[in-house]
């Protein structure tokens, strides 16, 4: 099973509704889609979006990234000599991890295939259902209050809230949700960057002091601001996670280290793929610490694999964030991963299961 050529389309998915945070507005998922064939007939999908405010990652920057310095290292090599294939795409070049993510999942795919069996099952096994929350994007109260009760009607029993633009605004925000919706759903908040650190626990003790229970808060202050991530988890009793300020295991061991956070999000477009996500699982259950599974706003090919991944490392990911199908209007990918609101059920097909992602479009040529 040797890789022949890596194929390069753009999938374009409307949304149900617009996707607001407190970095950007959206509403189409745009991801890159990579097929990696090999000669004898087989071929694994990968996919990434370009969440450029996040990763620094354009669609121009994964496809010369691919093009241009994994895809030549790849060519001609087995799937079965799986872990130099990785550090081959891990040392193609520096960052870029959305680009080093998409090919890492369709490696992944493969190597399930040449096992004959559904990925998760040979990164560990586990149960083949994993539960996900819901966004409720940023905006007028009565919007997201009505939001939150469709999606709670709908089955999601966790939402992850989005703030971050006005604390004010924030406080009142999550104190109606909070209302209209109290024992039905866990609530999560995502700031998305969009606070200070004193703003932050100026909010959250606000909050805990008005009996509203948070599960968690998620990035409330700049992605660089460890110090402030620390400050605000030193004060407040919500427990408070990372995203935004760890990409992969060595900010995981400093992020531990300065005790800055209790819980991190990872994802494998920060993480550069499957490898690094499972090495951040590994530290964080060394040292007693429970993660997320999140993903961007991106499709099904690459959360697919992400939920893969979830169900493998239930020990340690305790939480996932994997809405993206459920934020489509529709799923033009053929796959046998079934996104059904909140559950999200793996397939027995090998790999990843994905079979076709039908009406890509063509990508820029040189
Ligand atoms: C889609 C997911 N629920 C989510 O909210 N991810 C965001 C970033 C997504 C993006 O901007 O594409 C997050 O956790 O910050
Ligand atoms: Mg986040």
């Amino acid at each position: 099973m040797k890789i022949s050529t890596i194929e390069l389309g753009m999938l374009r998915v409307p949304l149900k509704t617009p996707f607001k945070t407190a970095l950007r507005s959206v509403d189409h998922v745009e991801d890159i889609i990579v097929r990696v064939r090999t000669d004898d007939g087989a071929s694994g999908w990968g996919g990434a979006p370009a969440t450029a405010v996040i990763t620094g990652d354009t669609h121009g920057s994964i496809i010369d990234a691919i093009r241009h310095y994994i895809a030549p290292k790849l060519i001609g090599r087995d799937i079965a000599d799986h872990n130099r294939n990785i550090a081959l795409v891990q040392s193609a070049l520096e960052r870029n991890t959305s680009a080093k993510a998409a090919v890492e999942i369709a490696l992944y795919d493969l190597f399930g295939q040449l096992h004959g069996a559904p990925t998760y099952q040979l990164l560990g096994g586990g149960d083949p259902v994993v539960s996900t929350d819901i966004t409720i994007s940023v905006d007028y109260i009565d919007k997201m209050v009505a939001d939150s009760i469709n999606a709670v009607e709908r089955g999601f029993s966790a939402l992850k809230i989005k703030v971050g633009k006005d604390i004010g605004v924030d406080i009142e925000r999550v104190r109606a949700i909070h209302a209209a919706v109290e024992g039905r759903a866990l609530l999560r908040l995502d700031a998305n960057q969009g606070w200070t650190a004193k703003q932050a626990v100026f909010a959250l003790q606000a909050l805990e002091d008005a009996g509203v229970h948070l599960e968690l808060v998620e990035q409330p202050v700049k992605a660089r601001d460890l110090s402030g991530l620390k400050f605000v988890t030193e004060r407040v009793h919500t427990p408070v996670m990372a995203d935004e300020s760890v990409f992969g295991p060595s900010e995981v061991i400093e992020l531990i280290r300065m005790r800055a956070a209790d819980i991190i999000n990872i994802k494998l477009m920060k993480t550069g793929g499957l490898s690094g996500a499972i090495q951040i699982a590994d530290i964080a259950a060394v040292h007693g610490m429970e993660c997320m599974m999140g993903c961007m706003l991106e499709s099904s090919v690459s959360v697919a694999a992400a939920a893969h991944l979830a169900a493998a490392k239930s020990q340690v990911i305790t939480k996932i964030d994997l809405d993206g199908p459920s934020l489509c209007a529709n799923d033009p990918v053929i796959g046998d991963t079934v996104f059904n609101e909140a559950e999200i059920t793996l397939g027995t097909r090998s790999g990843f299961g994905v079979t076709d992602v039908p009406g890509l479009l063509p990508v820029r040529s040189d």
